[in-house]
């Protein structure tokens, strides 16, 4: 699936510098452009990406201080020259728009749904919202600003597709070591995600395309992605069970967001070898994602690589009412009152309330 990125942020930046490296990097081709948004002029320095330093003549580039209502306002007042600097490659290269953000801060967690909903304005393809939950351990302040974001992104966007920063976290790695193993792994995931919408080797009837991505996430609000891998043998008979315990690994151990396996529909994309890739093994895998989502619209198609193991990518759309959702929206909301901020009982749980724009 052909994309422009938009990352808005401090967190919005790297990763979508990491994103847009990885596709570079395997030649994939699927990031069609990438754009950095910050009102902190220090965090888009050190970035490779193109650069747009927004709301200078309030915060003077040192950022809103995760203040995300005023990171709300800064992005209403810069759509325009955001958009300037982005519209030729949206309406020539992409089917998709993709903007990403860390949900806890100021500038991102304000800035993106504000974004989306300009971009919903003007270009009739999908706009997703890629959304980083904080972690367990980040403040009240992270999580209060996190839920209210996450409320506005997913009546924005197409779809939100969240990834909980505790969900690819090594133990033991430090902050800086923890994102950068978390940004990696977004790039990775999403970056095949998006390319296996692209594939071009060995292409048969099988080979996903970019409409079933779209297609998947066509069931709106929340969605998630995971990944495992195996090395698999030259037969293809033989790796019946390899593709359904890499599936099996991917949907209950390594998902974007963890315990949310309930879903209205899903894509099961098997990388690999084509001539290593078993038949029966990917369709028992795909029903194995039936039983285990509780969805009767399960997708699924093969992304061809040259490599000797064999990979699974499920995504799954749909899963806002998951137990992980609930759970984190229920501590938002107590974060926001102990912040002191001002929260309508229901502001999480009524959709009709949203003072965040
Ligand atoms: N995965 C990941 N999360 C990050 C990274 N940097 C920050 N975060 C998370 O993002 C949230 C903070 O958002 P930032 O992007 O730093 O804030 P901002 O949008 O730049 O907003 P202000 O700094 O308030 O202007 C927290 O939940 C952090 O844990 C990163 O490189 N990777």
């Amino acid at each position: 699936m052909k994309v422009v990125l938009i990352g808005v942020g401090q967190a919005g930046g790297k990763v979508t510098q990491a994103l847009a490296e990885f596709d570079y990097d395997m030649g994939f081709n699927a990031v069609r452009g990438a754009l950095a948004v910050n009102s902190a002029r220090a965090d888009l320095q050190n970035l490779d990406i193109d650069t747009t330093l927004i709301g200078q003549d309030r915060v003077k580039g040192h950022g809103v201080g995760g203040d995300n209502e005023l990171g709300a306002q800064i992005m209403q007042e810069s759509a325009t020259e955001v958009l300037d600097n982005m519209d030729g490659r949206i309406t020539t290269e992409a089917e998709a728009v993709v903007v990403v953000a860390g949900l806890g801060g100021g500038t991102g967690s304000g800035g993106a749904p504000m974004l989306v909903r300009e971009l919903q304005r003007i270009y009739e393809m999908p706009v997703y919202t890629l959304g980083i939950l904080p972690g367990d351990d980040e403040g009240g302040l992270y999580q209060a600003n996190a839920g209210r974001s996450l409320k506005t992104a997913i009546r924005e966007s197409d779809s939100v597709l969240l990834v909980d920063n505790d969900a690819w976290r090594g133990s033991g790695d430090s902050v800086a070591e923890g994102y950068k193993r978390i940004n990696d792994a977004i790039a990775q995931r999403i970056g095949l995600l998006l390319a296996s919408g692209e594939a071009v080797e060995g292409v048969g009837e099988s080979v996903v395309d970019s409409s079933e991505i779209i297609n998947t996430l066509r069931s709106g609000g929340i969605s998630a992605v995971g990944y495992a891998s195996a090395e698999a043998s030259e037969d293809a008979e033989e790796n019946v069970n390899t593709i359904t315990s890499v599936t099996r690994n991917a949907l209950l151990t390594s998902m974007s967001l963890p315990n949310a396996t309930d879903a209205e529909s899903a894509l099961l994309v098997i990388a690999g070898d084509p001539e290593r890739l078993s038949r029966k093994g990917v369709e028992r895998a795909r029903r194995w994602v039936e039983d285990e989502t509780g969805s009767m619209r399960v997708r699924g198609g093969d992304f061809p690589l040259g490599s000797d193991k064999i990979a699974a990518l499920v995504l799954t759309s749909g899963i806002e009412r998951s137990d992980r959702v609930n759970e984190f929206m229920e501590k938002a909301k107590l974060a926001a009152k102990s912040q002191g901020q001002d929260s309508d009982p229901d502001e999480f749980t009524n959709d009709d309330l949203d003072n965040l724009m």
